[in-house]
């Protein structure tokens, strides 16, 4: 009798791929994936909050030809999108950031690499570019060796990253009863080069002690600065969740911000992130960049995000869940749905270019009443 092929499964959906691949990872690597910090409130809202939100479609609009790209680092990407840096993805793939990257550089989007990453970032930028073309940037912690956090800086500029992500909510990690629970450890054989840290290293603390000993709880606006004075690299805040400080953040002349809440994995019970765009948007008035990142799950949710004043969104878990289920062509397939979803999402709505989308499109939905325009 014919084996089946391996990958039957009819993969149509973000929601399909996470069920799929949830299967196959062990146990400790999918609650250290999928888990937030303490009660999963804000894991849970970030994506159900996009459900307040109705699409408002134009009929009869000629939607032939439309174009789903935006331009960034002066070069145009495919669509509104692109991958978080997310640590750790051997643990799904062996191929794990280079994999991603080869996906991203198919599918014409750009990817973050994070300092948990556990392949270099000249290896990461380098399998990208052999594909195609692709922007990375890396992501940075304020860490107790300044020494260390240089060298990072210099190897990410000359691997050609255009900008640091510097992640602004972690001065310690989340409480994740998931990972204490389960004495969660990277798998033998998993090193972090960037951070210089051996598998050896890596398996001599707990997790949590690890992260605290690398990254500094003693950050603070000053770091922007002392970027500027080491770098030519665009600096983002990666983290902000509030107006006051996205105008920090352009007071202390940041090119960017993503509105983060790290995937629910750091406070809980922050707003989801597609609560807190508006303000940040409005706050912004167009003087600094606004991504945003969290929960974004369908073309729907990347449209809306749109609409409420975001540039571009990231994803972080759907890429990992990619990765687990078919190393680079699952990270292609990933992309590829949400590509095409958001593309129907446009057509659908009857806006024809990204610099359409507005929230003349939502309505927001009302416990008791009538849906209420923006
Ligand atoms: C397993 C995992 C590891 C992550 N590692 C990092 C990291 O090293 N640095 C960072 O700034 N954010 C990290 N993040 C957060 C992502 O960059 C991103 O903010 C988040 O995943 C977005 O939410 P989503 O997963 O719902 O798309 C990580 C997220 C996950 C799920
Ligand atoms: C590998 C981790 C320390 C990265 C992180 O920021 C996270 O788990 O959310």
């Amino acid at each position: 009798m014919e084996t089946p092929p391996p990958l039957a499964e009819k993969i149509l959906s973000i929601s399909d791929l996470e069920r799929s691949a949830s299967k196959t990872l062990p146990a400790a690597t999918k609650d250290f994936y999928n888990s937030g910090a303490t009660g999963q409130v804000t894991v849970r809202e970030n994506s159900s909050a996009f459900q307040k939100y109705r699409l408002l479609p134009r009929v009869l609009k000629d939607v032939s030809g439309i174009n789903t790209k935006i331009s960034l680092f002066d070069r145009e990407i495919e669509f509104p999108l692109s991958v978080s840096p997310a640590g750790i993805q051997a643990m799904a793939h062996p191929q794990g950031e280079l994999a991603t990257s080869r996906a991203c550089a198919r599918m014409g989007v750009n990817m973050g690499v994070s300092s948990f990453a556990n392949h270099s970032v000249e290896q990461i930028t380098a399998a990208g570019t052999e594909v195609g073309p692709i922007d990375h940037v890396m992501q940075l912690y304020t860490m107790t060796d300044r020494d260390k956090q240089v060298r990072i800086i210099r190897r990410a500029e000359a691997a050609g990253c255009k900008a640091i992500f510097l992640t602004a909510d972690s001065p310690v990690l989340g409480v994740r009863y998931n990972e204490w629970r389960n004495g969660f450890q990277p798998p033998d054989g998993i090193s972090y080069p960037m951070l210089e840290r051996s598998s050896e290293d890596i398996r001599k603390q707990s997790h949590d002690d690890g992260f605290s000993s690398l990254n500094s709880d003693s950050h603070s606006w000053a770091e922007v600065p002392w970027l500027r004075s080491i770098t030519k690299m665009q600096i983002w805040i990666k983290g902000v969740l509030t107006p006051e400080d996205v105008e920090t953040a352009i007071e202390y002349g940041c090119d960017g911000v993503i509105i983060s809440n790290h995937g629910g994995r750091q406070l809980d019970e922050t707003p989801a992130t597609i609560d807190a765009l508006p303000a940040c948007a409005k706050a912004a008035r167009g003087r600094i960049r606004i991504h945003i990142d969290g929960g974004i799950r369908t073309g729907s949710d990347i449209f809306k995000a749109l609409a409420l004043g975001a540039e571009c969104c990231w994803v972080g878990r759907p890429m990992l869940w990619g990765l687990a289920y078919d190393g680079e062509a699952g990270v292609q397939l990933m992309l590829e749905i949400l590509k095409q979803d958001f593309k129907r999402c446009m057509q659908l709505t009857g806006c024809k270019s990204v610099s359409e989308i507005s929230t003349a499109s939502l309505g927001l939905v009302c416990t008791n009443g009538p849906l209420a325009r923006l």
